[in-house]
């Protein structure tokens, strides 16, 4: 059978991998660049086996479900990619990807360093975006205040972001690195970084 995901991803503009230690403001990020940019970007809204935190809703933030329906749907191949992250299973579903990508939006994906891993291994083509922290102290005290973690998942998760935020420094792995200290700048930096991609989506749109 033919992979529709490839092709449509050779035929529009190019998706955005947005990664990065958890905490470190991918979700904050990306919602400014939603907001801003209607009808331009389009989220990829993966699986997830985790509960839903309070405001969360199913099919926007994510589509959660049992490990026992995911795991079933990664055996039949629906998956572009799926990660283990803190305990639970994440997951890029193609019809995912495709579903933004058939209304010619940008489409952004928020996945872990695994997921980024994965996704070199397709023919996705992305824009690659890795977003850090200014420091451990400031992603430990940001995933605190969030009121979001039990101390073993905040404590799984400030491992996963040592061990990220060293591979992240390989060359070539991701192609923009963002400090995300002070907010501002550092949307400023990644409209930046998508100009390019964003103008070509309204040059589209207007012709
Ligand atoms: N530049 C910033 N300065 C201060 N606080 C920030 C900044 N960016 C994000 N935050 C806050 O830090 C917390 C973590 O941000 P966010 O949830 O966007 O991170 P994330 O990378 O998407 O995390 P996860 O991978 O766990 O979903 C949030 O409470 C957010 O409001
Ligand atoms: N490999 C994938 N990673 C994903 C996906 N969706 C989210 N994530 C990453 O999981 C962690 C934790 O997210 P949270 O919402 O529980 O805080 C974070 O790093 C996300 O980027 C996915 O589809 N694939």
């Amino acid at each position: 059978m033919r992979d529709h995901t490839k092709e449509k991803a050779m035929a529009g503009p190019r998706p955005v991998v947005m990664s990065g230690p958890s905490g470190a403001g991918k979700s904050t990020l990306l919602k400014k660049l939603l907001k801003e940019f209607d009808g331009v970007f389009g989220f990829s809204v993966s699986h997830t086996t985790r509960s839903p935190r309070p405001g969360e809703e199913d099919g926007k933030d994510y589509h959660y479900v049992t490990r026992e329906v995911m795991q079933a749907d990664v055996a039949k191949g629906e998956f572009l990619e799926n990660a283990e992250f803190s305990g639970n299973m994440y997951g890029t579903s193609k019809a995912a990807v495709q579903a933004v990508q058939a209304q010619n939006l940008i489409c952004i994906l928020d996945i872990d360093m695994q997921g980024v891993k994965n996704i070199k291994r397709t023919d996705l083509n992305p824009i690659y975006v890795s977003i850090q922290p200014p420091s451990m102290q400031t992603l430990e005290k940001r995933l605190r205040d969030r009121k979001t973690e039990s101390e073993e998942s905040l404590q799984k998760r400030l491992h996963a972001a040592k061990v990220d935020m060293e591979i992240s420094k390989e060359p070539g792995l991701f192609d923009v690195l963002i400090i995300n200290d002070d907010l501002d700048l550092a949307y400023g930096k990644l409209k930046d970084a998508l100009l390019e991609e964003i103008q070509k989506v309204r040059d589209t749109n207007n012709s």
